[in-house]
């Protein structure tokens, strides 16, 4: 057992695996696993951490099952972590093709594969939601080569501890459909995430109208068609700003907490025929990986407990609810649907159930 769990080693065990180098990860009565990240290695690097070139495979369960192997493991526990057991033909191209859903249509694995159960499950669960917040695939090398940084389990939860925020500064800030706007920029000592607050319009004494927008590059700021978020954003504002006052929240969740690179990979998917769901499934994440708790600590530090929520996601309301935040009304926030987007919103309303 480590002594001190910091969330700083959680930060340079996510830089050493965007570099490219081995981590080892560690969790309370399991045995260290040390892990080598499929998207950042080469056959060089994999035959350095694995000389014999002996390894496994680590691969979240939801991608697991999409390659049809997870089904030969423990069923009752749902989310638990793959192994694949080596195998003589294993090299780099197959781990990238266990790895990497994008040619899976194109080009079908050849098994036989076997699955083993996973020795060390929280250090394992650990491993992928670093290569989440790392913006990486979440699949890894399993062998026994030399560990660039060791990470304890729980130096995640530090990392990602919202109550780390803290507001870094204030400053005003006129925006087109709101004049009267002050920006508010909140950052944490573990992550580099930093979180923004427009507050609109001046405090009224009564519960702000709120809107808890995450991070979207292609349509905030390129104008995507195929999803709504850039015009919720300004139709946010706009209804705020009517409203007399409330805060919007600009949460760095990107492609709902996996990160810009892996959202266009679910992009690439949807190009292949997948939708919004299936997509982050075969890509091994969670169908939504976001924690609304930044967002409650962040109307905490606001003075804000009551709220009226702008959101057709009943998640946003219970996400909020959960950190202690009292959402006394929801407002709906649907724009009208273009011919790009038609298919991703009935899909939020059919299968992660959206008002709309
Ligand atoms: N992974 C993934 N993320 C997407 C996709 N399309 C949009 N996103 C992300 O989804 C997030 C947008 O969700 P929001 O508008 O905050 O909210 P919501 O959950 O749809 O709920 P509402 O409050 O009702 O709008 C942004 O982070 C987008 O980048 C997709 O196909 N895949
Ligand atoms: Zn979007």
């Amino acid at each position: 057992m480590t002594s001190s769990v910091s969330g700083r080693d959680a930060a340079r065990a996510i830089d050493a695996m965007r570099r490219g180098w081995p981590i080892t990860v560690t969790a309370a009565d399991e045995p260290p696993l040390t892990v080598l990240a499929i998207e950042t290695a080469d056959a060089e690097r994999l035959a350095r951490f694995a000389p014999d070139g002996r390894f496994d495979v680590l691969l979240s369960n939801g991608r697991a099952a999409t390659l049809k192997l997870a089904n030969q493991l423990d069923a009752a526990v749902p989310d638990r972590p793959v192994v694949v057991e080596h195998a003589p033909w294993f090299d780099m191209a197959l781990a990238t093709a266990l790895a990497d859903p994008q040619l899976d249509l194109a080009t079908p694995l050849k098994g036989p594969f076997r699955t083993i159960p996973v020795a060390a499950p929280i250090a394992a669960g650990a491993a992928l939601q670093l290569a989440r917040i790392a913006g990486l695939l979440p699949a890894f090398v399993i062998a026994d080569g030399e560990a660039a940084q060791t990470v304890d389990a729980r130096a995640i939860a530090a990392h990602e501890d919202a109550q780390a925020l803290q507001v870094a500064v204030r400053a005003r800030l006129p925006v087109a459909g709101a004049e009267q706007a002050e920006i508010v920029a909140f950052r944490s000592p573990e992550s580099a995430d930093e979180h923004i607050a427009l507050v609109i319009g001046t405090a009224t004494g009564e519960p702000p109208l709120i809107r808890l927008h995450s991070e979207c590059l292609t349509g905030d700021v390129l104008g995507s068609l195929k999803c709504d978020c850039g015009p919720q954003l300004h139709a946010a504002i706009h209804a705020i700003a009517a409203a007399g006052w409330g805060v919007l929240l600009y949460l760095r969740q990107e492609g709902r907490g996996i990160g810009l690179v892996n959202k266009l990979r679910a992009y690439a998917l949807q190009d292949q025929g997948f939708d919004t769901v299936d997509a982050n499934v075969r890509l091994g994440f969670a169908i939504d990986a976001r924690d609304f708790g930044v967002a409650a600590r962040m109307l905490q530090l606001l003075g804000q407990d009551r709220v009226r929520l702008l959101t057709n996601n009943p998640a946003k309301v219970a996400g909020l609810e959960a950190a202690g935040i009292e959402v006394i009304e929801r407002v709906p926030h649907a724009l009208p649907a273009n011919p790009h987007n038609e298919h991703y919103l009935a899909t939020k309303r059919d299968r992660t159930g959206h008002q709309l």
